[in-house]
């Protein structure tokens, strides 16, 4: 008897699952090592190279907003990342993400079929406070993506720690998340408000959007 079902080329991918699984449960997923020690680090090459090469701007909230205004809400430096000019470092990171946005697509029939990533730079003294990542009449981001590429040795007195303001049945948690080299914090873009903590030492990431447009 024919098949009912053609085979569909499919391998599970248990890292894939464990983060729909965080989502599915708790709108977030941690992921260690998501970037190996070697990636992070030739990552951290590609930033601070850029940065060196003066390309990072400052990062602004919305359009023309009083720089004051900025100054009070995110002191990060940013520099938007292009795919189509993407070195060796950024296409490993763009494959890492274009397999995790077909699995998502798969699997769960979340629908991105846009992305967009910034390096960011937060110096000594600059934080982001609480916000959350989507804009006013603007439904197109759905999860926001940051992964750390700070040194070895991050201590709790670098500080710089994402905080996630959770419901827990209608009680407002806290989950404080350092950003440890590697590190891979995933959230709902529309639901998770957030803030990160006044950096005390240089503070290195890559942040970005997983669209559905
Ligand atoms: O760097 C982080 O931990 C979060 C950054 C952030 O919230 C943002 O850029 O919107
Ligand atoms: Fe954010």
């Amino acid at each position: 008897m024919d098949q009912l079902f053609e085979a569909i080329d499919f391998v599970e991918n248990p890292l894939y699952e464990s983060i729909i699984s965080d989502i599915s449960t708790y709108k977030y997923s941690i992921v260690e090592h998501f970037f190996t020690d070697d990636e992070v680090a030739i990552l951290r090459q590609s930033l601070l190279m850029k940065h060196e090469e003066d390309q990072f701007k400052k990062a602004a909230i919305g359009n023309r907003v009083n720089e004051n205004i900025i100054k009070s809400i995110r002191g990060d430096m940013i520099l938007w990342m292009d795919e189509t000019k993407a070195d060796s470092s950024e296409r490993l990171f763009f494959n890492k993400i274009n397999n995790l946005i077909a699995y998502l697509n798969k699997t769960c029939f979340m629908g991105i079929l846009q992305k967009e990533f910034h390096y960011a730079l937060y110096p000594e003294g600059t934080f982001y406070k609480r916000h959350i990542d989507t804009f006013q009449n603007d439904d197109r981001r759905k999860l926001s993506f940051v992964c750390y590429l700070n040194e070895d040795g991050w201590l709790p007195e670098n500080g710089g720690e994402l905080v996630l303001y959770l419901n827990d049945n209608g009680q407002e948690t806290e989950k404080v998340i350092y950003p440890l080299p590697g590190r891979v914090v995933i959230f709902e873009s529309q639901i998770i408000e957030h803030e990160v903590k006044p950096v005390k030492t240089e503070r290195m990431s890559i942040t970005g959007w997983l669209k559905t447009r």
